[in-house]
This record gives structure tokens, C-alpha cells and sequence, in this order.
């Protein structure tokens, strides 16, 4: 084959809990992250010249080498030099339906799906593990991109530990449009107003001190249950993102007021998403949230927790 199409979902944070900083400038982390069905679409072309060339029908989605998914390709390409020189360049096109900025890894899943479908188009026979490997060398979230469904993430996020799947959980998920939030401002804020509460010793330590609070979530998932879910959502960042953007902590009201079962900011925002007790209730919701912000700047999307990241479509 020399093209692929591959559905790339985006996730959202049950619950993020920010641990401590690490010598790398990057966070200690405790989430539990979930794919959703709101997914862009990805299409690969081998292409004859040994050039990267991305396209994208969103006008705010860089095409040059500052797109996650070309970065992706060009890893692909550093690493296996002599099977892109056999194979020639690649042409990806993506069809973004993802919010883009909005704490729900559109550029991450993006990369992911292009390890994925290279990973395919130049036969390298590469196993899920060492897609994740080198998707972490690319960012955070992507190697949870590749594995989807419902896992722990720790470390910077990159260490996975996968639980049971999520059935019948569906999704309210709101994000104006013209609203970015920059994820290293997001950490960078709560670092200067939050780290007297960070612990400082080993990893060790602060995995163990982190699972006394993401228990109650993992717990809460294996019960299968929604409600409970819910009652434990929990987001770090909200903290310093939801008093500099009034327009989310009035989004986020907005959603508890139209009855949800719980609702929450997703990663660095500033998208809000909240749960529901069956597809018609996020129906109602969305329109109760439509008729109640009378504002053509906020998008809203129902969707569901799915069991897969990744999936490969022809
Ligand atoms: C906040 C989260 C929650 O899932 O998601 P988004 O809101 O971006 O979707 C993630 O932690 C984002 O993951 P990702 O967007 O892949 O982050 P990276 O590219 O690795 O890092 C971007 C920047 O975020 C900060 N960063 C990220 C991860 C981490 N554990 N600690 C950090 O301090 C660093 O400043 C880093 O330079
Ligand atoms: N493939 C991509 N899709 C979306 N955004 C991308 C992509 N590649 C790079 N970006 C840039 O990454 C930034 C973060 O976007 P995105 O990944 O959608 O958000 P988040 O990290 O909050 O989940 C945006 O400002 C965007 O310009």
C-alpha cells in the first residue's frame, strides 16, 4: 500500500494532579487520561521526492516543520535513513475536527497516528511499545495517543499503565473559538504560585503520594460507574487557568447549572468537558448550554469515552 487513512481521537484528563517538578523543566504528574470520539482524520501518500509535506483545512494548524505531525514524520525519517530513502517522502493530509490549543491533544494524536501509518506505509514492523518510545521523544501526550483508551499516566506522562475501558460514558464538550491556552504558561503559572506544595524527594515518593488521591478515580472507573466518576474529577491547572480566563469558570458554571453529572477543565484548557448520564441527556445538555451563552464563539460536541487510540481505516 502506499497511503493510509487513520481516525486520530482526541483525549481529555480525568483527573491531573501535578506532583512536583523535575530537573527537566517538566512536571511529576498523576493522570488518568480517556480517548473520545471526537478525532481527526489523518491521510499518508508515499510520495516520489525525499521531501515532508503536510496540509491541513484548519487555518490556525501550522503545515511547515512546527507541525506536530510533520515532526513525527521526521523522526521517522532520522531514525530509519535508509528505509525513507527506499520508500521516498511522505504527503500528510489532515482533516482537523479536533479543537485546536484545547487541552485535548490534537497535535499529539496527530503525531501518534502518523508513527502509526509510517510505521505501516514503510513496512518497519515496529510493536505499540516502541511506537509509544519514540512518540514520548515527540511529546507528553503522545505516547497515551498511540494506546488510547482509558490509562494512568505518570512521569512526565509518559509512563502508561493501562485499566479497563470505559462503556456507556458520554461527553459534553464546550471550547470557544477564539480562545488559546498556552500549556507551558499553564505549568509555568503553577509552578510560581503552587510549588511550596511540591515534594521534592524521589519518584518513588511521589508516585506513592500521588495514588492516595487518583485512587478514588481509578477505583470510580472500575466500578464502571459515572456518577462516581464524576464526583472525582479532578485538574491541577484549573487552579491558575480558570482565574485568568473568566470566560472558562463560566463555562465550566454554565455546565454544572444544566444538570451534568460532573464537570471539568481537559489538560491546560481551555475546552470544558462534562459527563452525562446517557447520549440524550448530553443532547439536552448541549442545547440547554447553547440557549443559555447565546455566543457563536463557543463550539459544543457531544461525544463518548472509546477503548481505542489509533485506528486505521483503509
Ligand atoms: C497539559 C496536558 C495534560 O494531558 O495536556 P494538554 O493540555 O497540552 O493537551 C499535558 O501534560 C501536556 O502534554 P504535551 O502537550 O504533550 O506537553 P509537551 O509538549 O511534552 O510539553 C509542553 C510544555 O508543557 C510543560 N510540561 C508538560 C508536561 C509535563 N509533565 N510538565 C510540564 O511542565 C513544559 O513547559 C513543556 O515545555
Ligand atoms: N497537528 C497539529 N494539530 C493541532 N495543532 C498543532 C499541530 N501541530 C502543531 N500544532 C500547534 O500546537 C499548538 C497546540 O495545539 P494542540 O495540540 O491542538 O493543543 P493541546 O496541546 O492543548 O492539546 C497550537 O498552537 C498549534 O498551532
Amino acid at each position: 500500500m502506499h497511503s493510509y487513512t487513520l481516525i486520530a481521537p482526541a483525549k481529555i484528563n480525568l483527573y491531573l494532579e501535578i506532583i512536583g517538578d523535575r530537573s527537566d523543566n517538566y512536571h511529576e504528574l498523576a493522570m488518568i487520561l480517556q480517548s473520545i470520539d471526537l478525532a481527526d482524520e489523518i491521510e499518508l501518500h508515499s510520495i516520489s521526492t525525499d521531501t515532508i509535506r503536510v496540509h491541513c483545512n484548519h487555518p490556525l494548524v501550522p503545515t511547515d516543520r512546527s507541525n506536530l505531525a510533520y515532526r513525527a514524520a521526521e523522526l521517522m525519517a532520522t531514525e530509519f535513513p535508509n528505509t525513507f530513502a527506499k520508500y521516498g517522502g511522505v504527503e500528510i493530509t489532515i482533516t482537523k475536527r479536533i479543537p485546536v490549543a484545547a487541552g485535548l491533544a490534537g497535535g499529539s494524536t496527530n503525531a501518534a497516528a502518523v508513527l502509526v501509518g509510517i510505521n505501516l506505509l514503510w513496512k518497519l514492523g515496529l510493536t505499540q511499545s516502541e511506537l509509544e518510545e519514540l512518540g514520548a521523544t515527540l511529546g507528553s501526550d503522545v505516547p497515551f495517543c498511540v494506546a488510547g483508551g482509558t490509562a494512568i499516566a505518570t512521569g512526565r506522562g509518559e509512563q502508561l499503565s493501562p485499566l479497563p475501558s470505559l462503556n456507556n460514558i458520554y461527553i459534553v464538550l464546550g471550547k470557544y473559538k477564539s480562545l488559546e491556552v498556552s500549556t507551558p504558561w499553564a505549568y509555568k503559572s503553577y509552578r510560581q504560585e503552587y510549588s511550596d506544595s511540591y515534594i521534592r524527594d524521589s519518584d518513588n515518593l511521589a508516585i506513592r503520594a500521588s495514588a492516595v488521591h487518583s485512587g478514588e478515580m481509578v477505583k470510580a472507573i472500575l466500578h464502571q460507574d459515572a456518577k462516581e466518576i464524576a464526583q472525582k474529577l479532578h485538574n491541577d491547572l484549573e487552579k491558575v487557568v480558570l482565574p485568568a480566563y473568566p470566560q472558562v469558570l463560566q463555562l465550566r458554571e454554565t455546565f454544572a447549572n444544566a444538570g451534568v453529572l460532573g464537570t471539568m477543565m481537559s489538560g491546560s484548557g481551555p475546552s470544558v468537558f462534562a459527563l452525562c448520564e446517557s447520549q440524550e441527556h448530553a443532547e439536552e445538555v448541549k442545547l440547554q448550554v447553547k440557549t443559555a451563552t447565546k455566543n457563536e464563539d463557543l463550539e459544543l460536541f457531544v461525544t463518548k469515552a472509546i477503548a481505542h487510540g489509533i485506528q486505521i481505516v483503509s
